[in-house]
């Protein structure tokens, strides 16, 4: 019972205090109290004026104070301690420094890597292109789903009366800048950027040659992912929100004046989800310079191709192993063209424009027509079309990330546990080849066997395309991405794998066919006109629809 559960009038009983014995050892120690110990009640003299304190660790902190004693030097014992005490703060904020430079370095190097790898890339003719390149079907191919994702869906619902504005997130080379002057309307401004200053200076160019300008374009050197794009004047005039995403547990809507209307970022998008930070960087800009109601469009690598195969691939190597665990694979197969389970292509997209042929292409009379592998005359779009236009660079980046250094790993039976020692995975064709690396160092794992990429950032893997680049990527687990995009208020529309795109308009006889998109395969030189050629007309080749079919489109929209 405590005091508090007594009535008011009740007083506690005092607690008998026993009267210790005294003993010798107690004697003794109440007079070394009377003798040493200052009472502060029983002081009968004023205190003393107190002593100067002394600094640091050493100061005299000895009760003495009458009279003030000349300071000693630390004994050798104390000096050793303070020495080693310093020796080991002066080790700790080195290698602190040290970690952060390191970060920093590791941080700007990836992103050095991936410039600098573009920046090398050469600049190579349209007529290479279209005759010497060993992939022109799959250049056409890819050119064609970028268009066909911008006649989709880059219309806004209402278009300004000044007109709709294009930011490209990772530009290029500017190929294009063909695409956006062709859609139907074409946007009043494109403003591009890129890492790659060298690209960036190509685009430039390839915009000033531009006989006839429908929109205004500006192009600028900048990390899309790791800064903010209200660094950049054009963007920030526009409108820009600096507070989308998650913050304050609040999701921040877009802007209902100013911003753009689309945001694109065509092959590129793979390269941010090297990092958790990147990958939010990037959103946070995608979803900073959207206006309420805009488009985020896009193509990437489709992580449920990945997973299929990785997972595929890695039980073959280990029969027996399947994880216990229930995986949660990705319902659809890809690659064997099968329909992804997470689209959403219900939307209703918008009917291109009757017109479009007409307004097509204003430098076609001009141009002599470039005849096809099989020699038929195509109607291909101008010089802008170049999706990937390179051809394997001279200059080397760094080993570490090299695609020969990730063949370079030892070979081992198939049937062997995975080890990071390990022939990378592998697949492919003779036209593009995918490899990862067994030993994963940014996330320290291995390669996941159920096909599941967990944490979703930093899965390294070298996708090699004939006459192409070969920087390394990183996988994007979609339902992950689809996730953080709408913690950036970007709801998902539209998703498909590019051989699903291209499965709509050869089924043409199928209900709700796009013929404008059937008559712009034609005229990029994905479908012949004379649909006896080829299967039903494709002037794509198995192994050419094979390497798209790694990849899919998809449109998000801001809420
Ligand atoms: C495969 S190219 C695609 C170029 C163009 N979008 C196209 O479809 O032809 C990938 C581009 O992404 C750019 N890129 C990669 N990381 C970037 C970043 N952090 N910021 C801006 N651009 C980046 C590269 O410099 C390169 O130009």
């Amino acid at each position: 019972m405590t005091n508090e559960d007594l009535p008011s009038n009740v007083t506690a009983p005092r607690p008998i205090q026993k009267r210790k014995r005294e003993t010798q050892a107690s004697r003794a120690n109440k007079s070394a109290r009377a003798s040493n110990t200052p009472n502060a009640y029983a002081r009968r003299t004023p205190p003393r004026e107190p002593r100067p304190i002394e600094d640091g660790p050493d100061a005299d902190l000895d009760g003495d104070r009458s009279p003030p004693r000349q300071l000693k030097r630390p004994g050798a014992g104390a000096r050793l301690a303070r020495e080693q005490r310093q020796a080991a703060e002066a080790a700790r904020q080195r290698r602190e420094a040290s970690e952060r430079q390191a970060l920093s370095e590791r941080q700007r190097s990836a992103a050095e890597l991936v410039a600098e790898h573009y920046n090398a890339v050469p600049q190579l003719g349209r007529e290479w292109r279209k005759t010497d390149s060993q992939i022109k079907g799959l250049r056409n191919l890819n050119n064609w789903i970028k268009s066909t994702l911008i006649q989709k869906f880059a219309r806004p619902d209402t278009i300004p009366p000044h007109g709709y504005l294009v930011l490209d997130m990772a530009c290029g080379k500017g190929g294009d800048l063909g695409k956006w002057q062709k859609a139907s309307p074409p946007p009043a401004l494109y403003v591009g950027c890129d890492i790659a200053d060298i690209s960036i200076d190509q685009a430039r160019g390839r915009w000033a040659e531009t006989r006839f300008k429908k929109m205004d374009a500006e192009f600028h050197v900048q990390d899309t992912f790791g800064r903010p794009l209200m660094e950049i004047p054009i963007i920030r005039q526009v409108g820009f929100n600096p507070n989308c995403g998650p913050g304050n547990g609040v999701i921040q809507g877009g802007m209902m004046t100013g911003g753009f209307d689309v945001v694109s970022m065509m092959f590129a998008l793979h390269y941010s989800f090297e990092r958790e930070d990147l990958a939010r960087g990037m959103l946070k800009n995608v979803a900073g310079a959207l206006k309420k109601g805009g488009r985020f469009i896009g193509v990437m690598p489709n992580s449920d191709v990945i997973s299929t195969t990785v997972k595929k691939l890695l039980q073959a190597e280990a029969p027996g192993t399947t994880p216990a665990r229930k995986s949660v694979t990705p319902k659809a197969a890809v690659a064997d063209g099968d329909k992804d389970e997470g689209e959403v292509d219900d939307w209703d997209p918008e009917k291109p424009n009757a017109d479009d042929e007409d307004d097509w292409d204003p430098e076609k009379a001009s141009d002599p027509q470039p005849a096809a592998s099989n020699g038929e005359v195509t109607h291909e779009v101008d010089e802008d079309e170049d999706w990937d236009p390179e051809k394997p660079s001279e200059a080397t980046p760094p080993a570490s990330n090299t695609l020969q250094q990730a063949q370079q790993q030892p070979t081992a039976s198939p049937q062997a546990e995975p080890s990071p020692d390990r022939a990378p995975l592998e697949w492919g064709n003779p036209l593009y080849k995918v490899l990862f690396p067994r030993s994963q160092p940014l996330t320290n794992r291995p390669l996941p066997r159920d096909g599941i990429f967990r944490p979703p950032y930093g899965w390294k893997y070298f996708y090699h395309l004939a006459e192409a680049v070969n920087a390394p990527e990183y996988v994007v687990p979609w339902e992950g991405f689809r996730a953080l995009a709408e913690e950036y208020g970007l709801e998902l529309m539209y998703r498909k794998g590019f051989r699903d795109v291209l499965g709509e308009v050869m089924d043409e006889g199928g209900e709700g066919v796009d013929r404008g998109l059937v008559e712009l395969a034609e005229r990029m030189g994905v479908l012949s006109r004379d649909r006896s050629r080829g299967v039903g007309g494709l002037m794509v080749s198995e192994e050419e629809l094979e390497a798209a079919g790694f990849y899919h489109g998809f449109c998000f929209y801001k809420t």
